[in-house]
């Protein structure tokens, strides 16, 4: 489903200097497969997620994204997918759009407003038309179990609440994939276990999932179909499971 070859991000840090956050990076992420990007802090894990959301650009190498259903590519898709590392901004948004759901660290919840309106927010853009969008929400609130929450602020729910949330804003848009970028840092244990239990039902429903972390919860779980390791921008081990 995800291909990048030979993928490098360089970033501008002056006028005649760069750093190479992302550097030669081969790989392959298959459909309803689990991949963890382990690695130390600035490894180049982000920047990584980044690129395969769609979020940045590289500097240079291929990514292919295969099988998202959107009219905008029909003219551009070969046999192969498309290459998004060739796309203009508006077609990059939209594969975004699309394909992934994103949970990030702190969750980025938008306080003042419902659990409900912020499981919503990812649909707005899309034109979608807001009653089907609200029942979208209100299903996966039922399976998050945080229906009697649908009208609460984000602020008066738990850790173990708001993580829900999260995950049922990141689906709101029925993606093909989630990306997850440290997602059990401010987490306790129990609710980091609870979180790896959701991701793996999600896994099991056909997502396919990829998680940046530090955390052995999650490098170490044995719903993970590869790891990899990154340092200093390259991926230093690839370890397949069972
Ligand atoms: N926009 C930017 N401009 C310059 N350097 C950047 C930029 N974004 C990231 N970097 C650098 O690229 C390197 C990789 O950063 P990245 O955030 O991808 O690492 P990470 O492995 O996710 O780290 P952490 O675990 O701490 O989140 C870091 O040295 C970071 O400072």
């Amino acid at each position: 489903m995800i291909a990048l070859n030979q993928v490098t991000k360089n970033f501008a840090i002056g006028p005649a200097t760069s750093f190479t956050a992302v550097d030669n990076v081969s790989l392959t992420i298959t459909r309803s497969s689990m991949t963890i990007l382990k690695g130390p802090s600035g490894s180049g894990k982000t920047t990584l997620l980044a690129l395969i959301g769609c979020m940045t650009r590289p500097s240079s190498g291929r990514i292919m994204l295969q099988g998202v259903e959107t009219s905008f590519f029909q003219a551009s898709e070969s046999a192969e997918g498309f290459d998004s590392s060739s796309l203009p901004e508006r077609f990059l948004t939209e594969i975004r759009r699309s394909t992934f759901g994103f949970i990030f660290q702190q969750f980025n919840l938008i306080k003042g407003i419902s659990a409900l309106q912020n499981i919503m927010l990812p649909a707005y853009p899309t034109g979608e038309q807001q009653p089907v969008v609200k029942q979208r929400a209100l299903g996966l609130m039922e399976q998050f179990d945080l229906l009697r929450h649908r009208n609460s602020p984000v602020e008066w729910l738990s850790g173990g609440e708001l993580q829900r949330v999260a995950i049922a804003r990141a689906l709101i848009n029925n993606p093909i994939a989630i990306i997850a970028d440290e997602p059990t840092a401010h987490l306790d244990s129990q609710l980091s276990q609870a979180f790896m239990e959701s991701i793996g039902q999600l896994k099991d429903s056909g997502k396919t999932v990829l998680i940046a972390s530090h955390d052995p919860i999650v490098y170490s779980s044995p719903l993970a179909d590869q790891v990899l390791e990154m340092r200093d921008g390259r991926i230093v081990r690839q370890e397949l499971l069972p």
